[in-house]
């Protein structure tokens, strides 16, 4: 217990280092990027990165796009978990930015979920410190105020398909070669029962409980067919279908569909945040034999 407080210390420094302030507590108001003053022309384009993320926020459109770039893999390590929160936290708190579009810039990876070094050899608190950036980041993508829209274009085993699955419209590149799905069971290890629930909520229970006891990956189609992803593209066409779907979800009042998001989100993101269980040191060592 110690352990954690501790790790939820280090972890909410570090957010702290960045200068980000959070939480934004009111909703926004549509449409954001029409209030610019009068005869004042803002610079169109922000950009931000670290060595994990790149932001590029277009303030005429209010629509951000954030690129994975943590070569071979993105896996999600500390670091990265890390640099996406501040990333989010920054975004949510300019008023120039109603949406979000995730993607990644290593070829034929989208993520490949937790990074496992992580979860090997390391001590107690920082396996309380990586699980707790873990589920700060799902807590805050899975309730952001933004709209989310991830255009996979690459394989998203595990903790990948949970950032996919925590957006709100999930877009994915045809090719054979790519497979998103939870499969930690194939690994001999359960998924936590909040990526459990962030599954069912997208394909309901029967196809989430096949999928889930047999660790499947799934081919785009079949991921498309269950409802894991909601639209199939080609590569060329991912951009240009991102953009036209965000368009449609900002082209509503911000304010009605955030409090439709968070009535739909905040019952099962509250229950879920109340159980911020870390496994044990000896867990992940048995999971990980390491
Ligand atoms: C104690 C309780 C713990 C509970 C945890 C429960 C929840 C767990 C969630 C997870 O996300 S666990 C991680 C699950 N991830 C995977 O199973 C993905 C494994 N990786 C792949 O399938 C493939 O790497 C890929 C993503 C499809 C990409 O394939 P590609 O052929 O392009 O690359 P590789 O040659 O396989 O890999 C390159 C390089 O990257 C390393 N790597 C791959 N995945 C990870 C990872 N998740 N973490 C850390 N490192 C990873 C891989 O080992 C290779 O390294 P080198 O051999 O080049 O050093």
């Amino acid at each position: 217990m110690a352990a954690v407080a501790a790790a939820a210390g280090t972890f909410a420094r570090r957010m702290a280092r960045s200068g980000v302030l959070f939480p934004r507590s009111s909703p926004q108001v549509w449409p954001q990027a029409a209030r610019q003053p009068p005869g004042l022309l803002p610079a169109q384009r922000r950009a931000f990165s670290n060595n994990k993320i790149l932001v590029e926020l277009d303030t005429s459109s209010g629509v951000a796009t954030m690129k994975f770039k943590s070569p071979p893999v993105n896996s999600l390590s500390l670091d990265f978990l890390t640099e996406f929160c501040i990333s989010l936290e920054k975004l949510e708190n300019d008023r120039a930015c109603r949406g979000l579009i995730i993607t990644s810039a290593i070829p034929r990876v989208f993520s490949s979920g937790l990074d496992i070094t992580e979860m090997c050899g390391k001590s107690t608190e920082h396996y309380a410190e990586f699980w707790r950036a873990v589920q700060e980041m799902w807590i805050r993508l899975y309730g952001s105020n933004l709209v989310t829209v991830a255009a996979i274009n690459g394989s998203s085993p595990a903790g990948g398909c949970l950032i996919a699955l925590s957006c709100d419209y999930r877009i994915m590149v045809e090719n054979p070669k790519y497979v998103i799905g939870l499969n930690e069971a194939q690994l001999g290890i359960v998924a936590p029962f909040w990526f459990k629930d962030t599954f069912v909520n997208a394909v309901g229970h029967r196809a989430a409980e096949r999928s889930l006891q047999l660790g499947l990956l799934h081919s785009v189609p079949e991921a498309h067919r269950m409802g894991l992803v909601d639209e199939v593209v080609p590569e060329e066409k991912l951009q240009e279908k991102a953009v036209a779907v965000m368009a449609q979800w900002l082209a509503l009042p911000d304010h009605a569909r955030q409090l439709t998001k968070s009535m739909m989100r905040k019952t099962f993101r509250t229950l879920s945040s109340s159980h911020p269980k870390t496994p044990s040191r000896s867990h992940f060592q048995r999971t990980w034999r390491c």
